[in-house]
Order: C-alpha cells, then sequence, then structure tokens
C-alpha cells in the first residue's frame, strides 16, 4: 500500500496506474504508479539507486522514446491529454516539459547561440527579439551579469556551474509548463549547487519542477512535495514538511532515517 496525499491546488501533471518496461526486461521498471504534480511548485522524487527516479522523470517527455522496444501503460495526463499515447508531437512535448541534465550539456557553439537555439526552432527570427529573450532567460538564469560580455564566446569555455545554468536558460528560454531536473547538482562544487537550488525555488513561481536527487537534504531544502519511490513503486507522496518529520510509510521513516540506502 501507498500512501498518496491529495493536491489542494492546481495539478499539473496527474500520473494514473502508469508502468514502464525498458525493452528486454522481464517485469515492469515502475509499477502502477499514481501520483498528483503540483502545478507551480516543486516536487522531489527520492529512493534508493535503482528505485526508478530516472525512469520515471524520463517518462514526463518521453525521453524513453529515442531507444525501441520500451513501453509504457496507463496515463500521464498533461494538458488534458495521456502523453504516453503514441500520437503526442514530441518536439512540441519537450519544449513544453523540458529537461536539465546531470551533467550540463552546453551545445558546442556561442552562448547567445545555445540560448537562442530552441527560439529559432520555434521559428522566430526577429533579430531583436531574439537578443531580448536571450538576455531575459540568462538573467532569470542568475548568469546574465557573468557571460553578457562574451556572448559569442563558445559556452564550452565555462565551468561546470555556469554550464548548468547556461542549460537552464536554454531550458526556460521556450517558455515550458514543466522543468525537470535530473540530479543537476550531482556534478557540481557546493557553492555552484547552491546557486542552482536557489534557482530553482525562483523558478516554481513560472514553472512546474520535478527534480530527481539523491540528496534528502537537497530535497527537503527546495521542494513542497516529495515522492520515496522504492523497488520501482511509489511508496509515499507527501508534503516534504511531513515527509521528513512524520513519514506516513514504514519504510519511508526507514529510508530517511539511514537503515538503508
Ligand atoms: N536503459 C535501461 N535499460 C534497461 N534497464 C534499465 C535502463 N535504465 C535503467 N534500467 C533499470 O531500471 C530500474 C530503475 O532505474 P533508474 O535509473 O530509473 O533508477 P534511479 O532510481 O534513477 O537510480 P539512480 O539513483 O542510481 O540513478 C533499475 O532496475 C535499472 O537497472
Amino acid at each position: 500500500m501507498a500512501t498518496v496525499i491529495d493536491i489542494p491546488s492546481e495539478k499539473a501533471i496527474e500520473v494514473n496506474n502508469f508502468s514502464f518496461t525498458y525493452a528486454g526486461a522481464t517485469s515492469p521498471n515502475l509499477k502502477n504508479i499514481s501520483m498528483p504534480i503540483a502545478k507551480n511548485s516543486v516536487t522531489a522524487l527520492i529512493g534508493p539507486s535503482g528505485c526508478g527516479k530516472t525512469t520515471l522523470l524520463r517518462s514526463f517527455n518521453r525521453m524513453h522514446d529515442l531507444y525501441p522496444g520500451n513501453a509504457y501503460d496507463g496515463k500521464i495526463m498533461f494538458e488534458g491529454r495521456n502523453i504516453v499515447e503514441s500520437k503526442e508531437d514530441l518536439i512540441n512535448l519537450r519544449i513544453k516539459i523540458g529537461m536539465i541534465f546531470q551533467k550540463p550539456t552546453a551545445f558546442p557553439m556561442s552562448i547567445f547561440d545555445n540560448i537562442a537555439y530552441g527560439m529559432r526552432l520555434q521559428g522566430l527570427k526577429n533579430k531583436t527579439e531574439l537578443a531580448d529573450r536571450v538576455e531575459k532567460a540568462l538573467r532569470d538564469a542568475a548568469i546574465w551579469d557573468e557571460v553578457k560580455d562574451r556572448l559569442k564566446h563558445d559556452a564550452n569555455g565555462l565551468s561546470g556551474g555556469q554550464q548548468q545554468r547556461l542549460c537552464i536558460a536554454r531550458a526556460i528560454a521556450v517558455e515550458p509548463d514543466v522543468l525537470l531536473f535530473d540530479e543537476p547538482t550531482s556534478a557540481l562544487d557546493p557553492i555552484s549547487t547552491q546557486g542552482i537550488e536557489k534557482l530553482v525555488m525562483e523558478l516554481r513561481d513560472r514553472v512546474t519542477i520535478i527534480i530527481v536527487t539523491h540528496n534528502m537534504q537537497q530535497a527537503a531544502r527546495v521542494s513542497d512535495y516529495t515522492g520515496f519511490m522504492y523497488l520501482g513503486e511509489l511508496i509515499e507522496l507527501n508534503k516534504t514538511d511531513e515527509m521528513f518529520v512524520t513519514p506516513a510509510e514504514k519504510l519511508t521513516q526507514e529510508y530517511i532515517s539511514g537503515k538503508f540506502g
């Protein structure tokens, strides 16, 4: 049995009896997951290695479709439709539901072009508007002051922490509704980590955020809701404050108190 609390506010996504099986797996890697994702909030996914956090995160924008033979079952409802049904326009979906990866992935081009990339894909050609929106995205991602004098420089010349903020700027430039963060600070130093955490908390006012993290303290610091997963199942979805003080499930309690990891 799982404990999944009801969310009093608007929901951005609703996962309903969702299962997922990787190509060649003999049993589902995610099993019957049902959970709401609160709009304009941060939901953290925690749990031991291999429990399915990344697999669930990648289902939200169908990253698994990049490889053949993976199977979705059940529903992930977003904007009134089940996005794991095959008719979905995946480019459009990934603009609306963007992703920030564990390792910063600056494209091999200038800082400006990295941010303009998605907007150009969307058909934006007006140079003034493009420049304004590049600046806004870089400001929103708290990196403008560091890069404003070298927008034409190769983005790969930036530090890891700067590249991660660049990736966040690139993702928010196309004005997504949801941002998926897959362990966004695990390759970063403590100061850069602090910067990204601050950014996540600021962005929640306009974007729904789902973040996978190994770090329970990070989940406690940045999220409003936390989902604890174990062996491909969602064991508990609760308000973060309650999850880390009075978890509803014994398994959650054992995990957060360090009985297993
Ligand atoms: N590409 C893949 N092909 C087949 N099985 C996979 C693949 N990726 C993950 N798995 C399996 O799916 C299950 C869930 O893995 P997943 O990476 O989602 O867990 P996780 O909780 O994110 O782990 P970690 O914290 O170590 O990143 C594991 O049993 C894993 O071995």
